[in-house]
């Protein structure tokens, strides 16, 4: 199982065998969570135990250069901990004092705990509920503001959104591009700014285009932005704005609300500083939902910082494309609880619409001639999407050929008694030839922003027709003549291709919409090699959890196992019990006390030791039951029935069973023996960080997808981590005035001695040190100190009132951006275990539901397609648009099923099985032969598979392995999952 799930390569028959057997403390590896050995989960685990530490002390410090680390006492005064600490650490001090081992117990030192202020309390509503809790009838107050903001009169579902904010409840809108979402938010805002002086959020992912939206707001609405592309001036011009009461609304990208890295995270001030948050809108709303098409795991966090930092309490989620079941899921992170809160669902694609599909084998061709034809030849502003830049560049440069001096056409859009149609042909007819450059441009992510911002705005004024983009043209675009968009390449997926075509025709005017399939298939091929690239497999999941739970020996852990001895009072007992923990794990042991121990309690009938068990409140108790009645019934299956039974009652009590977050339970019968996930853990979370660089180039997975996996984990009911704001990890302090300076740092600076504590008990020689390095986010950890507070610590030590300038002579430095988060570090080598298949069942349930979705989409696409696209060059096929329009609606409105994601019956079409089998030897061939070429690398399966198929890694970028094409790309049209076995044959017979 394990050779099929990591995909061969380094880690399994590299590195991973060789450290196997050295011990399951270490987690490293491919190994068994718990003894290090290889061939099985350590769920079946009866592998050795790992050896005892090094009993032999650590070299002792050179006699001659004592170097002093500040007292105890020197180190509370420092701190303050003594005026006010708690009587845990009072008392922890004076101990620590008494034992003299000074090093130890200045790891020990307590801070009290950091008080988190409180978030400000919610702000009432401008309009109570009616008694019956309805929402009151619109006011003439809101009616009245309408038209201060410029409208006479509400669209479809404005109306019911706004009056829902006003009474203060949480809404999802779900319309259509154009149809006035944003005076959903835009009205409220006014209007609670108009009672009293408090601020609205508004959270949207467009950064580039905030300021155009701020610009094209009605007079009377004032409102600011804040984005990581601003200058530092600028946003604190923006704050002064807010905090001074000028704007109704604040519009902020979601990293500057939760920051993450490079966003200049955590720029806007704190809940005190701002004025009282009436409501936060979420444009973009299915961004929040992990099934969307464009979860984003910074979402994720937005809803909580929001909720715990803010005080937020009502949300307004906007967003033109949802499902159904996404719609429900982002309720559900909004905590709309009421059926209504989903108010507004408008049909999937607008009326003045028409849509087409045709099926060309010579695309270029097909495109020159819907172009010129009746139907779009008339047309004005065009949108033609490419999935790939470099196609961009070159359909651009095919329509300005193929185009040129074309006029266009007279006929096709709108009916003859249309006169905004009409007026459109007069015009057409009068245009004269352009030059070439305003017929038709590129426009993709990796142009330079100038030149982005210029092809967009002569498209924005009508001096371009064309545009030839991929998908990043278009968000947020608030041009609404855009009369035609065509899609070169099959769209990755039905929201996609709702949202895209969903940019003509805003003005509610005939806009025509054509897609060219490609038969053949290689689009689809071509977008399945992005649902690819994102996966990961079970083998990176587990080293990126050895990260994330690295085994902690703290003390509360130590504390909790003394706790759990202390009541045994037969020596040879404890000796029996603490051998078998160290066998067996904790919760075995523990049962062997019950089983094996004195009197009573093994005359006591099973099921009432286990009742008394079961309805006690101590998470203990709980963990325990489980694992305890797997040992007592090894060997006897006699008791089968009595487990059965506990299982009841166990449910019977409450008891969640181990859910993979979704409500579903497919891991439950994963056969972890452990069951039940206990209520509370010994181990209080750990703060902890793991570098971003670093984790990516190891797991060979980009940032976004390590993030996602954190989200999983986050996500999860056990709450598995808590994500923090991305930090720098790494703290240098370098003293130019030698090892004396350092010391004195160590006085000044709790951290630092703690620092030079760990590594002299490390056997580490400090004494000649002028500098040290360590990770930041474990000394703060491990002190139980504020991070922030420790920073600012280290800062101050740069600065000095002795010296001439102020300096000290200390450089203070901090770099490696890292995740940063809190997890435990207790958890059993099974519960890990689990955790990995609950990552991995995530990721391939995401994989597969893309994939089917990709195969559902190209299988409605061809049912309403032209053999060629002469078939609605010239006029409109009207009721296969209607069929297509059916389609996409039935897909929108599915209900929602298992989990969350829309379920499909399509099984990913496999175009490939012949083929491969034609291609089998040649593949076989090239795969030895390419690792023999770079046979100084490791490579796992999926790392192959992904060279072969042309998907760029952080490890194995295109830019260096895209160069060979011999390889790259070379088996683009065979199945992803069979070259990746291929490979991994391939692999384990080269070694
Ligand atoms: N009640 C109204 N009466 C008249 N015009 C309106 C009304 N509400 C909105 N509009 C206009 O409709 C156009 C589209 O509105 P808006 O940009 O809010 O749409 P949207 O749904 O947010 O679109 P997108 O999803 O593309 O962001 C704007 O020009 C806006 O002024």
């Amino acid at each position: 199982m394990k050779g099929e799930r990591f995909g061969g390569g380094g880690g399994r028959f590299g590195r991973g065998r060789r450290g196997g057997f050295r011990g399951g403390a270490s987690r490293h590896g491919d190994t068994c969570f718990r003894c290090g050995g290889t061939g099985h989960w350590a769920t079946d685990c009866r592998g050795p135990v790992p050896p005892p530490p090094d009993p032999e002390e650590p070299p002792a410090a050179e006699e001659e250069e004592p170097f002093e680390l500040p007292t105890l006492e020197e180190v509370a005064r420092a701190t303050g901990t003594l005026q006010s600490g708690t009587a845990d650490s009072r008392h922890h001090l004076e101990k620590a004092e008494t034992t003299h081992h000074e090093d130890e117990a200045l790891l020990n030192v307590i801070r009290p705990d950091y008080e988190c202020p409180a978030p400000p309390p919610p702000m009432e509503p401008l309009y109570a509920l009616t008694e019956d809790g309805k929402v009151q009838e619109t006011p003439e107050a809101v009616y009245a503001a309408l038209r201060d903001l410029g409208y006479q009169s509400f669209r479809a579902g404005q109306e019911e959104a706004i009056m829902r904010i006003l009474s203060g409840l949480s809404t999802l809108v779900v319309l259509s591009t154009g149809m006035g979402k944003s005076l959903c938010y835009q009205l409220p805002a006014y209007l609670y700014a108009q009672r009293s002086r408090c601020i609205s959020l508004v959270i949207s992912p467009l950064i580039s285009l905030m300021d155009d939206q701020l610009s094209g707001l009605p007079a009377k609405l004032r409102a600011a932005c804040i984005h990581s592309n601003m200058t530092r001036k600028q946003r604190e011009a923006a704050i002064e704005k807010v905090k001074s009461g000028q704007v109704c609304f604040l519009l902020v990208s979601p990293e500057v609300l939760v920051g993450s890295a490079g966003s200049g995270a955590g720029c806007l001030p704190s809940a005190q500083e701002l004025p009282p948050v009436a409501f936060a809108c979420i444009d973009e709303a299915h961004c929040v939902s992990e099934w969307s098409h464009n979860f984003r795991p910074c979402y994720l966090r937005l809803c909580k910082v929001l909720r715990e930092r803010l005080g937020v309490q009502c949300f307004l989620g906007l967003t033109a494309t949802a499902t159904l079941s996404t719609a429900l899921d982002i309720a559900r992170h909004l905590g709309i609880s009421d059926q209504q809160g989903i108010s507004v669902r408008s049909a999937a694609v607008p009326p003045n619409l028409n849509l087409s599909v045709s099926m060309d084998r010579e695309k270029d061709q097909a495109l020159v001639s819907l172009l010129k034809g009746e139907r779009f030849g008339c047309l004005d502003s065009i949108i033609v999407y490419c999935t790939r830049r470099e196609e961009t560049l070159r359909v651009a440069a095919l329509l300005r050929t193929c185009l040129q001096g074309v006029l266009l056409s007279s006929g096709g859009l709108g009916s003859q008694t249309d006169p905004a149609a009409q007026r459109k042909k007069e015009l057409a007819r009068k245009k004269i030839r352009k030059p070439l450059k305003w017929l038709a441009e590129s426009y993709h992510a990796g142009m330079s922003a100038a030149e982005r911002r210029r092809v967009q705005n002569n498209f924005m004024c009508g001096e371009l027709r064309i545009v030839v983009a991929t998908v990043a043209f278009g968000m947020g675009l608030d041009k609404s003549d855009v009369r035609g968009v065509v899609h070169y390449n099959m769209p990755k997926s039905f929201e996609s291709y709702v949202q895209e075509i969903g940019r003509a025709g805003r003005d509610g005017e005939p806009a025509h919409c054509h897609l060219f399939l490609d038969a053949e298939g290689a689009d689809l091929r071509e977008l399945r090699r992005h649902i690819y690239a994102d996966t990961v497999d079970y083998y990176t999941i587990k080293r990126l959890l050895q990260r994330v739970f690295p085994a902690c020996t703290c003390r509360r852990l130590q504390q909790h196992q003394q706790g759990r001895w202390k009541d045994v009072e037969d020596s040879d007992l404890l000796e029996v019990m603490k051998e078998h923990e160290q066998e067996n794990g904790p919760d075995r042991a523990a049962l062997q006390v019950r089983t094996e121990g004195s009197g009573a309690q093994e005359n006591e009938p099973d099921r009432a030791d286990l009742q008394v068990r079961t309805e006690g409140s101590g998470a203990q108790e709980n963990e325990s039951d489980r694992a305890d009645l797997q040992v007592r019934t090894e060997g006897s299956g006699a008791q089968q029935a009595v487990i059965e039974d506990v299982d009841q009652d166990l449910a019977a009590l409450g008891h969640a069973s181990m859910e993979d977050g979704t409500g579903r339970a497919d891991l439950t019968t994963r056969e972890w023996r452990g069951g039940v996930w206990p209520e509370r853990r010994a181990c209080c979370t750990h703060e902890r960080a793991i570098p971003i660089q670093e984790v990516v180039e190891a797991l060979d997975v980009p940032e976004e997808g390590v993030e996602t996996l954190l989200c999983y984990l986050e996500l999860h009911p056990q709450r598995w981590v808590e994500l923090l704001h991305p930090t720098l990890s790494v703290c240098k302090v370098s003293c130019y005035d030698g090892p004396k300076q350092l010391q004195k740092v160590t006085k000044i600076c709790p951290p630092v001695a703690v620092v030079l504590a760990r590594k002299r008990m490390a056997g580490e020689r400090v004494e000649r040190c002028d500098q040290v390095e360590f990770d930041v986010v474990e000394v703060a950890d491990i002190m139980g100190w504020q991070l922030p507070l420790v920073k600012r610590g280290l800062r101050q030590l740069q600065w000095s009132t002795d010296r001439a300038g102020g300096r000290s002579g200390v450089l203070v430095e901090f770099s490696a951006i890292s995740f940063y988060f809190r997890s435990y570090g207790d958890l059993s080598p099974e519960e890990m275990d689990v955790l990995c298949h609950f990552l991995h069942g995530r990721v391939q349930e995401q994989e597969r539901t893309r994939l089917q979705q990709l195969t559902a989409c190209f299988k409605a696409f061809r049912s309403v397609a032209f053999q060629s696209v002469l078939s609605c060059v010239q006029h409109l096929d009207r009721s296969r648009s209607q069929q297509l329009k059916a389609l996409l609606s039935e897909y929108f409105d599915r209900k929602k099923e298992r989990g969350g994601a829309v379920q499909l019956e399509e099984e990913p079409e496999d175009l490939d099985t012949n083929e491969l089998l034609d291609w089998e030897e040649q593949v076989r061939t090239d795969i030895r032969r390419f690792l023999a070429l770079r046979s100084d690398e490791k490579f796992s399966g999926r790392a192959v598979a992904r060279i072969l198929h042309g998907i760029g890694s952080p490890r194995y970028p295109a830019q260096i392995y895209g160069r060979d094409r011999r390889f790259w790309r070379k088996y683009l049209h065979l199945d992803f999952n069979r070259l990746i076995q291929m490979a991994t044959q391939e692999i384990i017979g080269f070694k």
